[in-house]
């Protein structure tokens, strides 16, 4: 159990029930499944033929409680493509557990999905980085996974992976060179980046000497989501690409007066969110 009493881990007859009941309730059998981060979910809107499900509706799934992330999964058609979208993600320091964080992708694999896009917003590290980059993501660092926080961690179900999984390849490399190639045609590689991408746990965000050590140890951007969603879907086996918004930089002087909030964040992605649903609907075409 957690500090709010929640189940730390689910059967796999609790996922299967979620991805039995969308199976029933919605029509589309999508392969790509999608989670948009903090004020990102307009992705979400751009779909058709849409079939909607607040989460409140969806057995077993959990409730989303910050601002910028709706809480619907939303089925549908994105330039030609099907897609699941979860406008709305979970995050560890809303007090869920890290397997109710991640709860949604065990239920992307078993509906058949097989590509997940993640995307979120973060603080920008590498001082190259400018507000509004777009940030591949080459690799990450799963800081709280070395304090053991970390959904895999608990017996191993074989039906969704192995004990061991590897992480060397996390962000799919081919889906990596389509994403660049994508942005070219678009217009829009003036503002790409590339990079590494840090989770804490969060909801505060990083002090000077955090920001400093988060430097050295070689991220280049640094959030509170998304690694535990992709080390789990990495586990079943899904083939991911993440794009991190860089909606502020970080603070790596003492005598700097700039101060990050959430509003911040959220300002700076209703400046940038057009080209990245551009991105990943011409990315959509193409898979
Ligand atoms: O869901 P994401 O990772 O996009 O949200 C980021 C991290 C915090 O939830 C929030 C902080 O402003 O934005
Ligand atoms: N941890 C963290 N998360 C963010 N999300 C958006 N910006 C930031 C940031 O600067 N730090």
């Amino acid at each position: 159990m957690t500090s709010t009493g929640e189940s730390c881990s689910y059967t796999y007859e609790e996922y299967k029930e979620t991805a039995d009941w969308l199976l029933t309730h919605a029509k589309q059998r999508p392969k790509v499944a999608i989670i948009c981060g903090s004020g990102l979910g307009g992705l979400a809107d751009l779909l058709v033929e849409k079939t909607v499900f607040p989460y409140a509706e969806i057995p077993h799934f959990p409730q989303s409680t910050v601002e910028g992330h709706d809480g619907q999964l939303v089925f549908g058609e994105l330039n030609g493509k099907l897609c699941v979208c979860m406008q709305g993600r979970f995050h560890f320091y809303e007090g869920h557990s890290i397997a109710k964080v991640t709860y949604p992708v065990r239920v992307f694999y078993l509906l058949g999905v097989d590509t997940l896009i993640v995307t979120n917003a973060a603080g920008g590290l590498n001082p190259k980085f400018n507000v509004g980059d777009i940030m591949l993501i080459r690799d990450h660092i799963n800081l709280p996974g070395f304090a053991g926080i970390n959904p895999l961690c608990g017996q191993n179900d074989d039906r969704f992976g192995s004990r061991f999984p590897c992480m060397s390849d996390a962000y799919d490399r081919d889906l990596l060179r389509l994403a660049q190639e994508t942005a070219q045609e678009q217009g829009c590689a003036a503002f790409l980046q590339q990079g590494v991408y840090c989770m804490l746990a969060g909801p505060m965000y990083e002090t000077v000497a955090e920001c400093r050590a988060l430097r050295i140890l070689g991220a280049e951007a640094v959030g509170m989501s998304t690694v535990p969603e992709v080390v789990l879907a990495r586990h079943c086996g899904l083939r991911v690409l993440g794009f991190s918004l860089i909606t502020n930089k970080v603070v790596t002087d003492y005598e700097s007066t700039e101060r990050v909030s959430h509003n911040e964040v959220l300002e700076t992605t209703r400046m940038r969110t057009k080209d990245l649903q551009k991105l990943v609907s011409n990315l959509l075409s193409k898979l």
